[in-house]
């Protein structure tokens, strides 16, 4: 049974549709992503994952039950904004949280102090958030969102605001996380990280589900259009190839870009008369070149 599955969930505000029959589940030690342009209804569906706010249609199963006592133990939750009050210690905001969702006095201080351990700073502990850099107050949000050992973790641009040694020491975290089992729900605006942590993704638009589905999948439906040529020596007429559509000369060689697939290998066979190749590549789109291609022209 799926920890999170979402059917046909609607949320309105008013007259205003912000989330339209999404439906999606999340299985376990899976990490899914949820995509979309600014106003796409990702926080919202977020927000009714959590309990915050109810659905107007649809419904949210977590281990297969609708939203019952008790869920906030197995469920943790990063928001965009910071979720931390400025003014009060490390420690007592963070246990505090952890004993809201069920965990001992002993055991939040415990599992607090080796999350401050494990990203090495262990003296946060009696610092108040408003003295730490907004990196690190994003790392201690991070914290707080898993402190309980959720089985269910709802992160919204988990990396943002963090320098790349940071981004590195946290996407490990969530790995690790993913591979003991935990499932969650990820939303970023930066593609690579999703490339990087999700197999299964949903990308919204306008609060409609556009594309959904498993990254391989989805990408092997996108026209292969880029061709990356690595030559020794120059190959000469290539923008006179039928079906060849642009061509920039790169370090070592050539992207060019073309409307159909056998372009590849008229372009391969040109350079192979002319020269040596070294590197031959017909390019799959990437998800950012989807998901621009899907809401890019529209943000709101
Ligand atoms: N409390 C509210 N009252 C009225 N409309 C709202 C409310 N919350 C969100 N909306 C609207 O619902 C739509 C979806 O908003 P949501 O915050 O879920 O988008 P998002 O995908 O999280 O965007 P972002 O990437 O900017 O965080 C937007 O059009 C927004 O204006």
């Amino acid at each position: 049974m799926e920890p999170l599955k979402l059917v046909n969930v609607v949320k309105q505000y008013g007259d205003k549709t912000a989330v339209n029959q999404i439906s999606l589940e999340v299985g376990r030690g899976e990490i899914y992503g949820l995509l979309g342009a600014n106003g796409a209804g990702k926080t919202t569906t977020m927000r009714m994952v959590l309990g915050l706010i109810y659905p107007d249609g649809g419904e949210i199963l977590y281990n297969g039950k609708p939203y019952h006592a008790g869920l906030q133990q197995i469920m943790g939750y990063l928001p965009e904004e910071r979720g931390l009050y400025p003014k009060i210690k490390v420690s007592e905001q963070i246990v505090y949280l952890a004993r809201l969702r069920g965990m001992s006095q002993q055991d939040a201080d415990k599992s607090l102090r080796y999350w401050l351990e494990r990203f090495d700073v262990p003296e946060y502990y009696d610092k108040r958030i408003e003295e730490l850099s907004k990196g690190n107050q994003q790392k201690m949000g991070f914290i707080a969102a898993i402190v309980h050992k959720p089985q269910i973790v709802i992160l919204d641009e988990a990396f943002s605001g963090l320098d790349p040694v940071n981004v590195e020491l946290l996407k490990a975290t969530v790995k690790e996380l993913r591979d003991e089992g935990t499932s969650i729900l990820f939303s970023t605006h930066r593609m690579e990280h999703v490339e990087e942590l999700c197999q299964r993704i949903t990308i919204l638009h306008k609060s409609n589900t556009v594309v959904q589905g498993n990254i391989r999948d989805i990408k092997s439906r996108y026209p292969r259009e880029e061709v990356l040529l690595h030559t020794i020596g120059d190959v000469s007429g290539l923008d006179a190839i039928p079906g060849v559509t642009a061509v920039e000369r790169i370090d070592r060689g050539y992207h060019i870009r073309i409307a159909a697939p056998e372009t590849a290998q008229a372009i391969l066979q040109k350079a192979m008369q002319e020269t040596t190749v070294e590197r031959f590549e017909i390019k799959e789109p990437t998800l950012n070149q989807i998901f621009i291609q899907e809401v890019g022209d529209s943000h709101e």
